[in-house]
């Protein structure tokens, strides 16, 4: 956990709205999925922050736009204060793909299967032409140290290693450029349940050895509560709660994060489950207003009008809600 005076943020979202054409036949009217609105997130260095919300809540999205993969239609993202897509793409490429690394859900997909593990963990630094061709090899067999993998796997091909294996290969890969932010989309959840903490102890291991800045995207609240410092809970590509995470899971704000918390048991050992009203809405038509309302059991007037901006400051803890839950 990050102790003592928190650093200055690496990696900034500001206001940041992603916004995808509807695809297949309405594809010249005007509709859009809103798949991310006005996020507003701020990665620092040895911290972990975890990402929690219904699927198609836009996580992915955030950690494609945190990492680079995905142009903002809306908003700035910013590398220790400079605009990542105001750069030219060359720099772009060199300095911010090398400050960020990413391991994605399935390292079955997302690894290139022809390669061998040395092939694989390489390409970055050959890419980005780091040192000699004997200083990359040595960096691979660096970043496989780091991870827990035997000298012996780097010349066997992905195929031939067990999932958490792979996913550890996928992790060497993303370090190999030495990344001040990782971002890991979901990184256990195409695993075995038995390897799962192993892969998640390794990256907190990682976080706190390197000094890395964390965003870690997951389904499951308890890991969540496990792993981050701060967690950002996300509703209909918003952000509506983000706060320290102990704080944020014993006193949620927002009514839709004490409904989720509420599905999860083990969270609070025996909360009384809040239900959801009705089904979860179109990211193509969000509700005006407040996202939640159209669920929410205490919506008025005014959430139907005035969408709410982010308020509370206790300990950093906000939210998005007219109403919030009292503490
Ligand atoms: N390229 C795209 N074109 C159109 N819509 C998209 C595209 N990518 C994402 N979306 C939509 O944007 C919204 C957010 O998707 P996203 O994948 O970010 O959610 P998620 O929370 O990561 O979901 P899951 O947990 O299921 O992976 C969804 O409604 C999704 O259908």
């Amino acid at each position: 956990m990050t102790t003592g005076a928190p650093h200055a943020p690496l990696l900034t979202l500001d206001d940041v709205h992603v916004r995808h054409p509807v695809p297949g036949p309405r594809l010249f009217s005007k509709a859009h999925v809103h798949a991310l609105t006005g996020a507003h997130v701020e990665v620092r260095q040895g911290e972990t922050i975890g990402v929690v919300g219904e699927s198609g809540c836009g996580k992915s999205t955030l950690a494609r736009v945190l990492v680079g993969l995905q142009r903002p239609t809306e908003g700035t993202v910013a590398f220790e204060g400079t605009d990542l897509w105001q750069m030219p793409a060359r720099r772009r490429a060199a300095e911010f793909g090398a400050a960020v690394g990413v391991v994605f859900q399935d390292p079955a997909t997302a690894l290139n299967r022809r390669l061998t593990v040395r092939q694989v963990i390489r390409d970055p630094l050959d890419v980005h032409g780091r040192g000699t061709r004997a200083q990359r090899e040595d960096r691979v067999g660096e970043v496989m140290g780091l991870v827990g993998l035997p000298p012996s796997a780097a010349d066997a091909l992905p195929g031939q290693l067990s999932g958490g294996q792979r996913q550890r290969v996928a992790i060497a890969r993303a370090l190999a450029l030495e990344p001040r932010v990782v971002v890991a989309d979901e990184p256990t959840s195409a695993l075995d349940v038995s390897v799962r903490a192993q892969i998640l102890n390794l990256l907190h291991d990682l976080k706190e050895r390197l000094g890395l800045g964390l965003v870690f995207i997951s389904h499951d609240i308890q890991t969540v509560r496990h792993l981050a410092d701060r967690i950002v809970v996300m509703y209909l590509g918003r952000i509506v709660e983000e706060g320290p995470v102990e704080h944020v899971i014993r006193t949620p704000r927002h009514p839709y994060t004490a409904a989720l918390f509420s599905a999860a048991p083990a969270l609070l050992g025996g909360t009384e489950r809040i239900p959801l009203r009705g089904p979860l809405p179109s990211a193509v038509n969000p509700p005006e207003g407040c996202p939640f309302r159209t669920r929410c059991r205490h919506a008025d007037q005014t959430c139907a009008i005035d969408p709410p901006d982010r308020a509370g400051t206790v300990d950093a803890h906000r939210f998005r809600c007219h109403h919030p839950v009292e503490p």
